[in-house]
C-alpha cells in the first residue's frame, strides 16, 4: 500500500481506496481478535473442505488450495469450469453473512469459502466476472488466520501499479461497482514458513 491515496471514514475504520475504476475498502478488526480465533477454529473444523481440480492443456491439476461453497438451495455456481451446488448454510456462515449484510446494505445468497493451508496454496489472477453475478457484482470478502497479500492489478492500465492489499485476521474487504470489469486480483504463493488462512467471499447470485 506504499504510495497508495487512501481515504478513511470519520471514525478511521474504514479505508476506502482511491482506484480508477474501482470500489474497495477495507475494515480491519471487523471481528475482534477472540471472535476471529474461535470462528477461525470453527470453520477449519465444520466447512466441508474438498479438494477440486481443474483441467489444463488436457492433464487434471489439484487446486492449490481447499474450497467449499454454501448458500441459498437450488443455486449453483459455475467457476473456472467447475459447477458447485452449495451446502446449506451453518450458524457461523449465517452470523457472519448477518454482520456482513448491515454494513453491505445488500442480501448474499451464496459464500465461497478457501482455506489456504500453507504458502504454497494460492489464488491466481482472476476476475469474479461469471454471469450469474449480474453486471456489477458485489463481493463481500472475510479473512480469518494468517495474513497475506491480496494482490490487485488493472487490465488496461500497466502504468498503474500493483495494489498490494494486506488481509488480516478479521478482515473485511468489500469489492462492488465496475471493479471485476476492470481489476484482476490474486493471492500469491509464498515460501515463507506461514500458518493457514481461510478466506470467506459472500455473492449474489442472480437467478
Ligand atoms: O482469498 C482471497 O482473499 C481471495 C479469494 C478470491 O479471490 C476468490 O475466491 O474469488
Ligand atoms: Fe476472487
Amino acid at each position: 500500500m506504499s504510495n497508495q491515496k487512501l481515504l478513511f471514514d470519520e471514525d478511521n475504520q474504514k479505508v476506502v481506496f482511491d482506484l480508477p475504476d474501482a470500489e474497495i475498502e477495507l475494515s480491519n478488526n471487523f471481528f475482534s481478535n477472540e471472535e476471529s480465533d474461535e470462528l477461525f477454529r470453527s470453520l477449519i473444523d465444520s466447512i466441508k473442505w474438498q479438494q477440486d481440480q481443474i483441467q489444463f492443456y488436457g492433464k487434471t491439476f489439484n487446486v492449490p488450495r481447499l474450497s467449499a461453497l454454501y448458500g441459498d438451495k437450488n443455486k449453483p455456481y459455475s467457476y473456472s469450469g467447475i459447477t458447485m451446488y452449495p451446502h446449506e448454510w451453518t450458524p457461523d456462515l449465517l452470523l457472519i453473512k448477518q454482520r456482513i449484510e448491515e454494513v453491505a446494505k445488500v442480501e448474499f445468497s451464496t459464500c465461497l469459502l478457501n482455506y489456504y493451508r500453507d504458502g504454497m496454496d494460492s489464488n491466481d489472477w482472476h476476475q469474479d466476472n461469471e454471469k450469474e453475478l449480474g453486471h456489477n457484482p458485489v463481493i463481500a470478502s472475510m479473512s480469518f488466520g494468517e495474513t497475506r497479500p491480496f494482490q490487485l492489478k488493472h487490465l488496461h492500465k500497466p502504468d498503474l501499479k500493483k495494489i498490494d492489499i494486506p488481509l488480516s485476521h478479521g478482515s473485511f474487504l468489500l469489492m462492488q461497482g465496475k471493479t471485476q470489469h476492470f481489476w484482476k486480483h490474486k493471492i500469491p504463493k509464498t515460501k515463507k514458513k506461514i500458518k493457514p488462512r481461510i478466506n470467506l467471499t459472500f455473492r449474489i447470485i442472480k437467478n
